[in-house]
């Protein structure tokens, strides 16, 4: 599904429509847009009112003309037309100018290793809707790869791990390609989800639905590791009364609550080693795992997976923004291609 990196190279912008954030890289000019994939429309007028940060503080605050949509679910852009008046207002119109200007509108889109036709049409129809000519779909794990500095184009193992909102993918990757893959539906969203969860049954609290992040809350500091706190105040609404009430929550509690989607992405490792050639995984035991994706920033996390499996783990850099820099670098043209024509006898 990766395009070549020569049509990588003729393209003039590209997009990675994540289903929490969205960030668009313009070739020469690098990250312009990293935003919540996130829109707010009127719906007496059907105008659109905000989008982006703006627009997520909306989420849970609006009257009832207002209703503030995700085009983007679970990795797929589940609404096309909405999708691409977000891209339109978040790109400004400074940057449509520009890309405007090209005769032949080139772009490109990261889509998640196992996306079915259907989803990676709708990727290809939003930007197509925005003035695209043609579009090369990019595997996100190839992106964030490259993105993160791993040696994708050699002769060896690496492993990624992109720890998103809806999902997490694991991979192999071995001269350029992806040897073995899996895509597991527990992302940032499913680990706050348990803690909300919780909360609401052990505290009898619930959280305003979007101006914390129950986890960073639940985990402040290493939470996720028992050197942690041993617990932590949390504010909230009673379930029973609706009044402002804190409590004290023990962090070996909230642990336990976030076992069980941090136990399948665990799981996800150990299926991917298990159908990768010997070689391979042999590399693996020296250089490790690389976790890339906002959720990669979950507190502890690195530590639990290096507990669970004995492997290396390491964070890249800018974790949430690897793919997006990886298909720049493509764009960009800093990425060698690898020769494997034919040698010749
Ligand atoms: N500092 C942090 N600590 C914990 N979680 C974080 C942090 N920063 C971001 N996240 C989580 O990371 C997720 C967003 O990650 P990312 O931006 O990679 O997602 P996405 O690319 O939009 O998602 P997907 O790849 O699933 O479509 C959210 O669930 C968010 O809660």
């Amino acid at each position: 599904m990766t395009a070549s990196l020569e049509q990588l190279r003729r393209c003039h912008f590209a997009v990675d429509l994540g289903a929490a954030r969205t960030r668009v890289y313009v070739k020469g000019a690098g990250l312009v847009v990293d935003q919540p994939s996130v829109a707010a429309v009127n719906t007496r007028t059907g105008a659109l009112i905000a989008v982006g940060e703006f627009a997520e503080k909306m989420t849970g605050r609006t009257p009832d003309y207002i209703r503030v949509a995700r085009p983007v679910s679970g990795g797929t852009v589940v609404d096309i037309d909405m999708a691409q008046r977000m891209l339109r207002q978040l790109l400004g119109d400074k940057v449509r100018r520009t890309l405007r200007r090209k005769p032949v509108l080139r772009a490109a889109a990261c889509t998640p290793h196992d996306a079915d036709p259907l989803a990676q049409r709708a990727t290809i129809e939003t930007l197509v809707g925005l003035g695209a000519r043609r579009v090369e779909l990019v595997d996100t794990l190839i992106a964030a790869a490259v993105g993160c500095g791993l040696p994708v184009e050699q002769p060896e193992a690496t492993m990624i791990m992109v720890c998103g909102a809806a999902a997490t993918q694991l991979a192999v990757l071995s001269l350029g390609s992806v040897v073995n893959a899996v895509r597991i539906p527990v992302g940032g969203e499913a680990i706050d989800h348990a803690i909300v969860q919780h909360l609401r049954l052990r505290h009898e609290l619930t959280l305003p639905s979007q101006s914390v992040r129950p986890l960073q809350l639940a985990l402040s500091g290493n939470g996720l590791t028992p050197h942690g706190p041993a617990s932590t105040e949390i504010h909230g609404l009673d379930v029973a009364t609706g009044l402002a009430r804190s409590v004290q929550v023990d962090t070996a509690a909230v642990r336990d609550a976030i076992q069980t989607p941090l136990t399948a992405v665990v799981d996800g490792i150990g299926k991917v080693l298990r159908d990768c050639p010997p070689d391979l995984v042999a590399d693996l035991a020296d250089r490790g795992i690389m976790m890339v994706g906002g959720s990669a920033l979950l507190p502890g996390f690195d530590q639990m997976l290096r507990h669970a499996t004995g492997m290396p783990v390491a964070i890249a850099e800018r974790p949430d923004v690897c793919a997006a820099l990886g298909v720049g670098a493509m764009l960009e043209g800093r990425l060698e291609p690898i020769s494997l024509d034919p040698v010749g006898d």
